[in-house]
């Protein structure tokens, strides 16, 4: 089943098209990573299919709905966390939780134990009673994904979500989207780190200029390299993440040979 589906997607900027007649699906349940140089069109992507820019051409639908017309209805089935979350600096961690539980009509009870268990599993139950101006940025990130989870969306879009974590949160991070790829939500998250798709994600899709240029597993797209694919080459290595990033693949990397949990 088709969680996501593009057909010709276009924007354009005054004279610059940002993205290019772009067609993609992505299937309930899995977690796909959208990859790409700085300024390739990711957020201006994850942008439209959140309803929150407008395209200039081309459809996006999220289990069969239409974002641009049915807003309502498909933005009751998504939750974004942009690469810079707005949050409301003078409620506490909690607050922001009840705040947003009360925009999707979540019911009291339910509210506490789901906001209970993210709390937790994020690290920041013994916070939740502080104002978020004074979490660090780390924690600013982990309360707008506790927000973003907590009416359970069907798709779940995250732009650029391991910048600002610390490994640990990295890999409860990963843990987690795949604990609820597996109970069928789908994840869409974006990355210009090779490694964090390959360590994080099922599939990804290369864009560069506003345009998909390969789309597969890492794996796959490696073969295609390896068989003289240039342009492949010169993006995998504009993809490679720095020293702050290396620490942090490592850590989400041991998970993937069972070496901790
Ligand atoms: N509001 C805007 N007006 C004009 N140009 C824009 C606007 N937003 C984005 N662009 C341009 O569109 C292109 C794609 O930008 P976008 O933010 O989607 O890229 P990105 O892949 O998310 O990059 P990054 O990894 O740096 O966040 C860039 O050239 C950018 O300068």
């Amino acid at each position: 089943m088709q969680a996501i589906n593009i057909t010709n997607l276009s924007k354009t900027y005054g004279s610059y098209q940002a993205v290019k007649n772009l067609n993609l699906t992505v299937e309930k349940g899995e977690l796909f990573a959208f990859l790409g140089p700085n300024g390739a069109g990711k957020t201006t992507t994850i942008k439209m299919m959140t309803g929150l820019l407008e395209p200039t051409n081309g459809s996006i639908e999220i289990g069969g709905i239409n974002v641009w017309q049915s807003p309502i209805e498909a933005k009751k089935k998504i939750a974004y966390v942009p690469d810079q979350p707005n949050l409301y600096p003078k409620l506490t961690g909690w607050e922001f939780l009840q705040f947003i539980a009360s925009v999707f009509q979540i019911e009291e009870e339910v509210f506490k134990k789901r906001a209970d268990e993210l709390l937790r599993k994020y690290g920041l139950i013994d916070r939740s009673s502080e104002l978020i101006e004074g979490y660090s940025h780390g924690m600013k990130q982990k309360i707008a994904l506790c927000g973003a989870l907590i009416h359970n969306p069907d798709v779940l879009f995250l732009d650029e979500p391991t910048v600002g974590l610390d490994p640990k949160s990295a890999k409860t991070l990963k843990n987690h989207l795949r604990e609820i790829c597996n109970q069928g939500t789908t994840v869409f998250l974006t990355t210009h780190i090779l490694e964090i798709a390959e360590q994080m994600c099922d599939r990804v899709g290369i864009i560069r200029d506003g345009t998909v240029i390969a789309l597969g597993t890492i794996k796959e797209l490696r073969e295609l390299e390896g068989r003289s694919n240039a342009s492949l080459e010169d993006i995998f290595l504009e993809l490679t993440g720095d020293e702050e990033a290396k620490e942090l693949i490592q850590e989400l990397s041991k998970e993937e040979q069972g070496e901790s949990k």
